[in-house]
């Protein structure tokens, strides 16, 4: 199995060099192939977030390389990882950040026209993602309109708009009640299966984390 993520013996330490440095990674490898499923657990402050942001070319480490689809971008210009950010990565967060002026489908537009995409394709393939995700009956409401589930139902189509090769995901169903949570992630699942794309999901749910393919644990570090 390919990689499509290979973060080789990544360390990060906030504040280095001052007088109160932070070290979170220490020399940690990791791996997600192609198709693959990964959950990252990880107890509050452990470095879940440096390491999405490190994965999702938002941060660098201090030192250690990642490679995306075999591409290496330590070093690459910001413009270079912008570019590697918008065509290959797909983000979902805790809450959905939907812009709340735009309907559903307009937030799954949005992202392929700024990508270059002509507007009846980007229609087309908004209007296949939402009813993936059962919404094709919530395409015109705006995400005030929308419940929690629905609305971060409507982020995964937007993560997945621009057909990403690999999923970055931060709790993507934290804020949510334990059974809508779990419904919802099925509808993930779904998707990522369908699509065959990579993914790195963090959760605090052991039972989330369960089912994915692999499980990866980052433990805090002391000192
Ligand atoms: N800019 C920064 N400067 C100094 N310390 C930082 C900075 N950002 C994060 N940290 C510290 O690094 C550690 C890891 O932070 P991070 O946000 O990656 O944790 P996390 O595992 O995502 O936590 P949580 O699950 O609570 O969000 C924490 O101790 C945090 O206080």
């Amino acid at each position: 199995m390919s990689d499509v993520l290979l973060l080789e013996a990544i360390s990060k330490t906030y504040g280095k060099g001052g007088p109160a440095p932070v070290p979170v990674l220490s020399d940690l490898s990791l791996r997600v192939g192609r198709g693959e499923v990964v959950a990252l657990v990880a107890p509050s402050g452990a470095g879940k977030s440096t390491l999405l942001h490190i994965a999702g070319l938002l941060d660098t480490p201090d030192t250690g390389r990642v490679l995306l689809d075999g591409q290496d971008m330590t070093g690459q210009s910001d413009k270079a990882r912008t570019e590697a950010r918008r065509e290959a990565l797909g983000f979902v967060y805790q809450f959905h950040h939907l812009l709340p002026e735009f309907s559903a489908i307009e937030n799954i537009v949005l992202p392929q026209l700024a990508n270059g995409v002509a507007g009846n394709a980007a229609h087309a393939r908004a209007r296949d993602l939402l009813e993936r995700v059962g919404l094709s009956h919530r395409a015109e409401h705006r995400p005030a309109q929308l419940s929690g589930g629905e609305q971060q139902r409507v982020a995964f189509c937007r993560a997945l708009a621009n057909g990403p090769k690999l999923l970055l995901a931060d709790e993507p169903t934290g804020n949510l009640d334990p059974a809508t949570s779990d419904r919802v992630f099925d509808v993930l699942m779904g998707l990522v299966r369908d699509t065959g794309l990579a993914a790195l999901i963090a959760t605090h749910n052991p039972e989330l984390a369960a089912r994915m393919d692999r499980v990866i644990q980052l433990d805090v570090r002391q000192g």
